[in-house]
């Protein structure tokens, strides 16, 4: 497996920045093409296709965007940055300036998608909204290695904080996750999150989820969430 986690990285390394339609960036752009081209990768849908994808990736997304056709699921766009809405919406809560200076917010990018190409976070979330539930591909790659081979525990933990949040809508925390790791997932393999709303109880959300292999023989996590609507009357800081 880490033979062909080398090769992985080695054919991830000759197509870093050619993600389909992506700019690339380097240090003689004029600065006016510069600020142009960083613009156009801040508002990207990162959550479709690109060469680094596997396979079974391809595979599965292309499955589920045959489930979209009849308006059933939905696949969620991705972006670095939060649409203004969203930040202004969530600015309500964080009013202190000094916590985080304005210019700083500036460069905020979501840290799932500050990976090049397949070195990362590879992933996509589908939505069924009658059912409450979502399920996210994703194909962790070689930069987030923890034992050896092996997918760091944190980096499945973010994405399963990602795919119990895509289950929610509007402004809410993350307040209370639990995981149990079952069996360490190889790294660049790719794995399926199945997350739903299990109740609703106030602000109170309660979430669960599994990961399993492509296959679904292998039960990879089981976790749980609790989310918290947030609440207008109260700052959060
Ligand atoms: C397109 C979209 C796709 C989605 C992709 C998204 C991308 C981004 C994804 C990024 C994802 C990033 C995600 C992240 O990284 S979120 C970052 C990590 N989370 C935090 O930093 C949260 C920190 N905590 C807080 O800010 C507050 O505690 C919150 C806001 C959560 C609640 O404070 P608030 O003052 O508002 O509420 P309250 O204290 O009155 O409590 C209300 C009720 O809740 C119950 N309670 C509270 N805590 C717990 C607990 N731990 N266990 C059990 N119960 C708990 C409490 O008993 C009460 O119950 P009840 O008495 O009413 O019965």
């Amino acid at each position: 497996m880490l033979r062909s986690c080398t090769a992985g990285l080695r054919s991830i390394w000759a197509l870093r920045g050619r993600r389909e339609g992506a700019p690339r960036l380097s240090m003689d752009l004029q600065p006016a093409r510069r600020l142009f081209s960083t613009e156009k990768v801040i508002h990207k849908d990162w959550a479709l296709p690109n060469p680094s994808w596997s396979k079974d990736l391809k595979l599965l997304f292309d499955q589920f965007m045959k489930k979209c056709e009849d308006g059933s699921w939905e696949r969620l766009p991705s972006y670095k940055r939060r649409s203004t809405q969203e930040s202004e919406d969530f600015k309500t809560y964080f009013l202190d300036p000094k916590l985080v200076e304005e210019e700083r917010l500036s460069q905020a990018q979501l840290f799932t998608r500050g990976f090049e190409d397949g070195l990362g976070f590879e992933y996509v979330i589908f939505k069924n909204n009658d059912e409450k539930r979502t399920v996210c591909l994703f194909q962790g790659g070689p930069y987030l290695q923890g034992v050896p081979g092996l997918l760091h525990g944190g980096a499945m933990a973010t994405m399963i904080d990602i795919a119990l949040g895509s289950c929610t809508g509007g402004a809410v925390m993350t307040a209370n996750l639990n995981i149990n790791f079952k069996r360490p997932v190889p790294l660049c393999s790719v794995v399926v999150i199945n997350s739903q709303l299990d109740k609703l109880e106030g602000r109170k959300l309660f979430l669960s989820c599994n990961v399993r292999s492509v296959d679904e023989k292998t039960l990879y996590s089981e976790a749980t969430g609790l989310f918290i609507k947030l609440d207008p009357e109260k700052s959060s800081t």
